[in-house]
């Protein structure tokens, strides 16, 4: 069975300013099964990031369902999912990935990657080694594992972004641009870890202006262009 279906999936905007409303994607229609990697591509605008932010539940969609294969709940349809269910996935198995860090204040740096690791049952001193070890892949400077991260440059909190939701090994990992900022050496940091994930089990969903760093990854390519024709009732998925 399926790790990931999403049926005829639509989401709308509210323009409250204007008193209308937008419709940023219809009739979404793919599936993942466990270990797959699925890119999304598509020009700026046409709803890469409302798809995973739908999947996340940042956004509550409108229209279909997005089954997934829980190891707690078995199939559950995100659409609907209630916020404490949402809320045990996001801690335990669904990660998210963006450009942007959005944790808590006054807590370094250190202490997220550990807290991410105490969530998913850690020991403390796991937690600690395991911590280190994740910053030091991503090499994020030791002299910044004991500052808040509010000051840290765009590349440096992306890569604690990803150490973040990556030390958990979560079953679904949606990835929104989270090499956008880096350079070539930190992709490649990035690129062992999605490997070394998806050998592992987890399945991904990911949005990469970066076509290059996305060859040899996908499993397979979902093209919003073809989607939003719909004249093609699936949309369209290429493997790779
Ligand atoms: N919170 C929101 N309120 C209103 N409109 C929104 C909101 N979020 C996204 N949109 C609109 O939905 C459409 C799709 O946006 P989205 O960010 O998903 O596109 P994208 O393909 O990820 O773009 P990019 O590649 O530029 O990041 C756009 O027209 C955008 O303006």
């Amino acid at each position: 069975m399926a790790m990931l279906q999403v049926k005829d999936f639509g989401k709308r905007f509210t323009i409250h300013h204007l008193g209308k409303t937008r419709q940023a994607v219809e009739h979404i229609h793919f599936s993942l099964e466990q270990g797959e990697f699925l890119g999304i591509v598509g020009k700026s605008g046409s709803g890469k990031s409302t798809i995973l932010k739908s999947i996340y539940r940042t956004y509550r969609p409108d229209e279909g369902s997005i089954i997934y294969n829980s190891a707690r709940y078995g199939f559950i349809d995100l659409t609907n999912a209630t916020e404490r269910e949402i809320l045990y996935l996001r801690k335990h198995e669904i990660g998210y990935v963006s450009q942007f860090l959005n944790v808590m204040p006054r807590t370094t740096s250190r202490e997220l990657v550990e807290k991410a690791l105490l969530e998913m049952g850690a020991t403390e001193q796991a937690a600690k080694i395991e911590a280190e070890k994740a910053l030091t892949h991503f090499e994020l400077d030791p002299k910044l594992w004991d500052h808040y991260p509010n000051t840290f440059s765009g590349g440096e909190k992306l890569r604690l972004n990803i150490a973040m939701a990556t030390v958990k090994k979560p079953r679904l990992l949606l990835l929104d641009e989270p090499t956008a900022s880096l350079d070539q050496q930190s992709k490649i940091k990035v690129r062992e870890i999605i490997e070394k994930l998806k050998a592992s089990g987890t399945t991904l969903v990911g949005i990469f202006h970066d076509i290059e760093f996305m060859d040899g990854l996908c499993d397979h390519v979902f093209d919003m262009q073809f989607s939003q024709d719909k004249s093609v009732k699936e949309g369209v998925i290429h493997e790779s």
